[in-house]
């Protein structure tokens, strides 16, 4: 009996971890202009993907960058949040932070621009 209790609080925490992690990919989504971009060119390179036929490696690497980009626009909300919760006023380091996220993000966002076109014109060619 004591030992089922314990067991399933833990299953609860661990739902419990799920939603907040959900809440905030929603909430991210609903407050992010940059991230519902993201959203939107991940569905358009979803759809290239089923109409090209894409491999199984192809649809690997798609999936990846999709995912690496949805995460890190997700840690890049994250820093800008904690920023702004630190402080309401100008400071370099407030700069620095959330001038760095947003690097981490576009340096990700150009190269899986790069690797789409790549598959792209490759799968294209080489069919
Ligand atoms: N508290 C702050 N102190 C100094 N610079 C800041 C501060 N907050 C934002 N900035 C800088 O001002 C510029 C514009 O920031 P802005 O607040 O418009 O966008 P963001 O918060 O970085 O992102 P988003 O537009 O997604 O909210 C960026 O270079 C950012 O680093």
């Amino acid at each position: 009996m004591d030992s089922k209790e314990p067991k399933n609080s833990e299953w609860v925490r661990f739902y419990k971890s799920f939603q907040y992690a959900w809440n905030g990919i929603v909430s991210t989504f609903k407050s992010e202009r940059n991230f519902q971009i993201h959203v939107s060119i991940s569905i358009i390179m979803f759809i290239t993907g089923m109409v090209l036929r894409f491999s199984i490696i192809e649809w690997m690497i798609v999936l990846f960058l999709i995912g690496g980009m949805m995460a890190l626009e997700l840690i890049n909300t994250a820093i800008e949040h904690v920023v702004d919760m630190i402080t309401s006023e100008m400071h370099p380091l407030a700069k620095a932070a959330k001038d760095a996220a947003a690097g981490a993000v576009l340096v990700y966002a150009i190269l899986s621009f790069i690797i789409g076109i790549i598959l792209i014109t490759n799968h294209l060619f080489a069919s």
